[in-house]
């Protein structure tokens, strides 16, 4: 199945990818980083999958489906011969074990129905041991248990379990999916249909704060929902996407674990739920913060688990095919361990953005930020990895250095605006002094452009958030020289990569090429409306809105090659620069 025929639910602690044909291939419990039970979307149904759909063996694509409302509940239907069948999938907000329900209503006619669960625990490599008693049946293997409540007898098919069963309009069925520790007793029994009304009322009054007013309000209020449920309620923190290893180039190897909260991503989830009047998260995520990175400011780390833990090792899955034959399939991030110094500017421009917008302060908050501005004052020239998180060599990145500018304006502007106390005379001259080194360094006079890194020849998307940081206004030449060239150069097909996928590119370290990079290329249309160019933006926004899949869903990245959605899905950096590319062309 391609990337975007799947459609997300999730309980913000874990997410599930359902298909378009009705088969949950990915879900991961009990949190968005466990191993999974259901894996087939990285291997085949032999590593974990549960289809439901009209019976006949062809599993064919649902005729419609949509999420109802503004909610994560997903309504597949399929129109038969013999009549109409409806599937609402969805996962409850969490009470003791995470539940994954899926509701079979008959909508007209009667249909013949049939489902298939093959349980997998460990990213599809644990067979468990089943038990059937009384319509529940029951999978133990290690730490992990799974209760399936049907409401159909389910026969033990090899190492899967089926069943065959007819709905005809006005039945509704219920299947509820129960993960719980294999140590503990049974888990709870819950009502799925009471379940579902508390599911959707939740996501209703959640979606009934957004303050959002402008045009192509549905597309945004989708990212935020989506957006929201990558956040982890019990700590705060957010995921970039819930998968892993959905690669970047379709057969190759750019396939990496998303399922951490990088603080470049989570960073800017939060500006734009905080932009859409949500508070509350930035509250929830800055005490995340501070207990995440507790300690020295020189072990700051740019990204941790979703509860802060720290060591996050990269080792790869050899018994996963891989999405399409993408392998390596990789859990862990070795990025854990790089020097990114854009993070420094993006958690001080969040943390101000917060605390303007009405977050109240918070002193260990303010001592926590100074301590980062200390390691900015010490570290802003050295070389690094940059905010693509490179495996070549590190370098004098440009938008790393303008970040580390952003940190210390906003440190000054913390000072100015907001009343609080520091060294403010070194910080301005600091910045002054950064702002001086890039303009210097990074900006070719002969091409009216900056670079990617100093010195280099090469072009970087980074750069289009020059004037969107504040780094230079707009309508200074040198943006808009830089706007151009990163049309010219890095343009593939109406959409922007994040740097030239020459042959001989040494740049990132990695063999083989990639899409377009979706994030760029909002990123372009809201520089373009800032030049002035709306009539250009708008068409490009909106060529990026068509790229979405039918319930609204962005990965990380396009192929214009095939056509199609790659890399992790759905992806927090995809969604959020839309939320804001929307707002500015408004
Ligand atoms: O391209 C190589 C790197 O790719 C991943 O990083 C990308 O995803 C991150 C999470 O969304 C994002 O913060 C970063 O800007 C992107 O380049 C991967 O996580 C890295 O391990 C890998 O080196």
């Amino acid at each position: 199945m391609r990337i975007e025929d799947y459609a997300l639910i999730g309980d913000m602690q874990s997410a599930a990818l359902v298909g378009r044909n009705g088969s949950i291939d990915w879900l991961c419990l009990p949190r968005f980083d466990s191993p999974s039970c259901f894996g087939a979307l990285l291997g085949d149904e032999d590593n974990g999958q549960w289809w439901l759909g009209p019976a006949g063996g062809e599993r064919p694509p649902a005729t419609r489906r949509r999420y109802r409302g503004d909610t994560l509940v997903l309504e597949s239907e399929w129109d038969t011969g013999t009549g109409t069948v409806r599937v609402i999938d969805f996962m409850p907000p969490r009470q003791a074990n995470p539940d994954l329900v899926r509701i079979v209503e008959g909508v007209s006619g009667t249909v013949e129905m049939a489902t298939e669960i093959h349980i997998r625990f460990d990213y599809g490599r644990i067979v468990p041991w089943v038990r059937r008693d009384d319509g529940v049946l029951h999978a133990v293997g290690g730490p992990d248990s799974v209760w399936l409540h049907s409401p159909v007898p389910l026969r033990h098919h090899g190492y899967a379990h089926e069943a065959s069963f007819r709905i005809s309009e006005g039945e509704r069925m219920a299947f509820v999916f129960t993960w719980h520790p294999s140590h503990e007793p049974a888990p709870v029994d819950i009502d799925p249909f009471e379940e579902l009304t508390g599911t959707e009322t939740l996501w209703s009054e959640w979606v009934s704060q957004c303050t959002y007013k402008g045009p192509w309000r549905d597309a945004v209020v989708r990212s935020l929902i989506t957006l929201k449920a990558l956040t982890y309620a019990p700590t705060g923190g957010i995921v970039a996407a819930p998968t892993t290893s959905l690669p970047e180039d379709l057969g190759g190897v750019r396939n990496w674990d998303y399922r951490y909260c990088w603080l470049r991503d989570a960073t800017m989830t939060l500006d734009a739920l905080i932009d859409s009047g949500y508070l509350q998260e930035a509250r929830d995520w800055r005490a995340w913060l501070l207990r995440a990175i507790a300690g020295r400011a020189e072990d700051l780390q740019i990204m941790y688990g979703v509860a802060g833990e720290r060591r996050l090792p990269e080792t790869e899955l050899p018994w996963l095919a891989g999405y399409e034959g993408s392998r390596p399939v990789r859990i862990g991030n070795g990025a854990v361990n790089q020097l990114q110094l854009d993070v420094y500017g993006e958690v001080m421009n969040s943390m101000y953005m917060s605390r303007t917008s009405g977050l109240e302060a918070d002193k260990r908050a303010w001592s926590i930020q100074r301590q980062l501005l200390a390691y900015v004052e010490a570290h802003w020239d050295e070389p690094d990895e940059g905010l693509w998180e490179v495996r070549g060599p590190r370098r004098h990145f440009t938008h790393s250095k303008v970040m580390c500018w952003v940190a210390l304006d906003r440190a000054v502007k913390y000072v100015e605006v907001l009343g609080h106390e520091g060294p403010v005379d070194r910080w301005r001259e600091l910045r002054d002094r950064i702002h001086a080194e890039i303009c210097d360094k990074a900006y070719d006079p002969d091409r009216n452009t900056f670079t990617q890194s100093y010195g280099s020849q090469e072009l970087d998307a980074s750069l289009l958030l020059i004037p969107i940081v504040g780094f230079l206004p707009p309508e200074d030449p040198r943006v808009v020289g830089t706007i151009e060239a990163v049309e010219r150069e890095l343009m593939v097909d109406g959409f922007v990569l994040r740097y030239p996928m020459a042959r001989d590119n040494d740049v990132d370290g990695l063999p083989g090429g990639e899409g377009a990079f979706l994030a760029c290329s909002f990123w372009l249309a809201e520089a373009l409306v800032m030049i002035g160019r709306r009539e250009e933006a708008v068409e490009l926004f909106e060529r990026l809105l068509a790229l979405r899949n039918d319930v609204g869903l962005l990965a990380e990245e396009y192929d214009p090659r095939y056509d199609r959605q790659v890399g992790n899905f759905p992806q927090a950096f995809s969604h959020v620069p839309l939320v804001h590319a929307a707002r500015a062309l408004g």
